[in-house]
């Protein structure tokens, strides 16, 4: 359930992770990349810990929420990466997102269509949100869509971002990554109303995942005559059916695929990054998150090995949490 937060209650913040809604721009629009501006948005958003500020701003991945503590429990907790008891932790759904925060519906349309979005303009909303909770500095840590978001905060926020961790993302998409979702929208345009959302989401967890962690996971029959995979694929569809939406879907896939940040301005980032490469990731291949990583003057390139592709760093984290809590608070 969410509530507005005019007036917020930071102790109970500390105790009890609950989802909050900000209204930003209220008095001076959000001018959005594609020209169009946009006032009064909602972000909604997670904290854990005790308000500073300086804090770690975790950045979700394509289907994911604020709600750390559901998703990342590797990572959140104490004596781990993003750790309560000592950093004030903050996440927030993406603008554009359908979990709380202004989505597709909210927004302004262009010549009958969404707006598009950029990468950049959640960043800038996301700064809005830190101003809103009085944090001056930011660590971020942020996987997949989160590590291309993390790029954009590089280049767009650079005054308030100490240090990022990259984790299974480049800083722009290839022509397979743009592919894929390519096909994943004409999908949801084609069949309308959920079932296209399914098949967009049955393509994307064939690269979410690997040949190799599928011959383990799912080899054989679900019931006779049904392969186990194809069984999988359908209930994987369904739950994302069930919990986003095919606007939302389009905004941001649409949003990744339009960030391609040049050679030169990468090279203008002084920040320091870890980036997180994943050994099997059919995705972002860890050879090119490496060669993004390769452009920014300060950044150290660690790898992830699992055989469980792009969402290991999900499922299959290894001992990541521990090389990210190192690196954070070095
Ligand atoms: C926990 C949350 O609230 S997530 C909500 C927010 N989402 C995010 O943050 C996005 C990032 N998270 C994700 O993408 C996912 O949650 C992941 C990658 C972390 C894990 O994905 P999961 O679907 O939970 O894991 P996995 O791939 O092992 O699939 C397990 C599910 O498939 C089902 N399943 C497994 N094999 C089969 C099969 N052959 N046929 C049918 N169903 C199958 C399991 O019963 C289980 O179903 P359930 O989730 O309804 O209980
Ligand atoms: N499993 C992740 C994949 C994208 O990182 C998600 O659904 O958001």
């Amino acid at each position: 359930m969410t509530s507005p937060d005019d007036t917020p209650d930071r102790c109970q913040e500390a105790e009890r992770p609950r989802l909050r809604v900000a209204r930003l721009f209220c008095t001076q629009p959000l001018l959005l990349d594609c020209g169009l501006p946009v006032s009064d948005v909602r972000l909604a958003y997670h904290t854990y810990g005790t308000p500073q500020e300086t804090a770690t701003l975790v950045l979700h991945a394509l289907t994911g929420t604020s709600a750390v503590h559901e998703w990342w429990p590797d990572f959140l907790g104490g004596g781990k990466p993003l750790d309560p008891t000592r950093d004030y932790v903050i996440c927030a759904n993406v603008l554009g997102g359908c979990a709380g925060s202004s989505g597709p519906a909210d927004l302004p349309t262009l010549n009958g269509q969404d707006a598009p979005l950029t990468l950049r303009d959640m960043a800038r909303a996301g700064r809005a949100l830190l101003d809103h909770l009085g944090v001056k500095r930011v660590r971020i840590v942020g996987g997949s869509m989160g590590g291309m978001l993390a790029y954009a905060w590089l280049l767009e926020c650079p005054d308030l971002v100490e240090r990022a961790v990259i984790i299974g993302a480049p800083a722009r998409h290839s022509p397979w990554a743009i592919g894929l979702n390519t096909a994943a929208r004409s999908a949801i345009r084609a069949a309308p109303g959920g079932e296209g959302l399914k098949v967009a989401r049955q393509i994307a967890m064939l690269s979410y995942r690997s040949p190799e962690s599928f011959a383990a996971t799912q080899a054989g029959q679900r019931a006779p005559g049904v392969p186990a995979i194809t069984s999988y694929l359908h209930h994987q569809g369904e739950k994302l059916q069930a919990r986003f939406c095919e606007r939302t879907y389009v905004a941001l896939t649409g949003a990744m695929d339009a960030f391609q940040p040049s050679d030169a301005e990468l090279r203008t980032i002084r920040t320091p990054v870890l980036a997180v490469g994943i050994s099997s990731d059919q995705l972002y291949p860890a050879a090119e998150v490496q060669a993004s990583a390769a452009l920014l003057p300060h950044a150290r390139y660690v790898e992830l090995n699992s055989i469980h592709g792009h969402d290991a760093f999900l499922m299959d984290a290894g001992d990541l949490p521990g090389q990210v809590r190192d690196f954070l608070h070095d």
